[in-house]
């Protein structure tokens, strides 16, 4: 379960003085997530939930992100805003990790999406770029391919342990990529994680989007490639076109997708891939002695990677031709 670090009751309801949003009542930490500490607080003014931040956050990014919630929120984007406190900051510190509480929002992310899921997230996806498109603030994205490298020299030396031949199908991965990683295409604010378990709905209507830590600056379309990855393969591992087609359509009706954006389609899903493998096998390579949280599976990734390898044109994406939505 998502909570390295506990928090004391007193401690907590001493924190909440410094905020005006109610008195404690209860708080339970939450199961969900593997990034950080995620607790569900009830206050005599509603619900709200608090985030300590863990390893892969630095504090100096969490205006960011945090600003992004509320300029996204104002411009009809559905996701949690960061609370204030009295002296006016959106995050402080508490039990010596950064700490932020935002509003709750109602809503269950889906287990099993469905291409109705990925017509809304393929929707929302497109309304966040552009509403970010006025976004002042710059974070470069540290997890794109000058990212890649460092990780896969931390996890290398045991990566055959997690699948015999692993280090040398991602090394050749890597050289290729960054060999050909694009350069021009159109940049924005992105939210980098946008996976299932980051997107409400009530029924099939989307109700919000959470999880902003990983949001940065990079090309928009790479956005696109992670949840490609993310919401269109099934369980048995198979590329569903249906449902790529569904999210990719949802997309270019609120944005419309360049040529260059849809041909370099199979190559940001490649790096997509790799970029979620990699983090994932550097987890799944260092779980602490002891801890609840269950690492996520990076031959998952590894899998999905090898169909983008395979993937002759974005036609076998639900696309009909470079510049035309199916
Ligand atoms: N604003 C919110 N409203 C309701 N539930 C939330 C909200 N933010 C987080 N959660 C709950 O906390 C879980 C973990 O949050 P998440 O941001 O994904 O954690 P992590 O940063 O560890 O990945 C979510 O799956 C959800 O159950
Ligand atoms: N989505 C990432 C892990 C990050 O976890 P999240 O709980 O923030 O989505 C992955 O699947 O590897």
């Amino acid at each position: 379960m998502a909570v390295y670090t506990d928090v004391a009751a007193e401690d907590l309801a001493e924190f909440l003085k410094g905020y005006d949003i109610g008195e404690l009542l209860s708080y339970k930490g939450i199961a969900e997530g593997v990034e950080n500490s995620n607790f569900l607080l009830h206050t005599s003014k509603g619900a709200f939930i608090l985030t300590l931040y863990e390893k892969r956050v630095a504090v100096d990014d969490l205006p960011y992100f945090l600003s992004l919630m509320a300029h996204l929120a104002e411009r009809g984007v559905r996701c949690p805003q960061p609370a204030r406190n009295r002296k006016g900051e959106v995050y402080s510190e508490l039990a010596d990790r950064p700490a932020a509480i935002i509003n709750f929002l109602e809503g269950v992310w889906p287990r099993r999406p469905n291409a109705a899921h990925c017509t809304g997230v393929g929707e929302a996806l497109a309304r966040m770029h552009v509403a970010g498109r006025d976004f002042p603030m710059f974070r470069k994205n540290p997890l794109s391919v000058e990212g890649w490298r460092p990780l896969f020299d931390l996890a290398a030396p045991r990566a055959d342990s997690v699948a015999p031949g692993l280090q040398d199908f991602i090394a050749r991965e890597l050289d290729h990529l960054e060999a050909c990683w694009p350069k021009d295409l159109p940049p924005g604010v992105i939210h980098a994680d946008l996976f299932p378990d980051n997107v409400f709905f009530l029924g099939d209507k989307l109700s919000g989007l959470i999880d902003f830590p990983f949001s940065c600056n990079d090309m928009l379309a790479y956005d696109i490639a992670i949840c490609l990855n993310a919401w269109c393969f099934e369980a048995d591992h198979s590329f569903n076109v249906t449902k790529a087609r569904a999210l990719l359509n949802a997309y270019g009706r609120e944005r419309q997708l360049s040529e260059a954006e849809q041909e370099a389609l199979p190559l940001l899903a490649r790096g997509a891939a790799l970029r979620f493998l990699l983090t994932r096998l550097v987890d799944f390579l260092n779980v602490p002695p002891g801890a609840l949280v269950k690492p996520k599976d990076p031959l998952e990734y590894v899998r999905k990677l090898r169909f983008h390898q395979n993937v002759a044109s974005v036609r076998d994406y639900g696309l009909t031709q470079p510049g035309c939505v199916a």
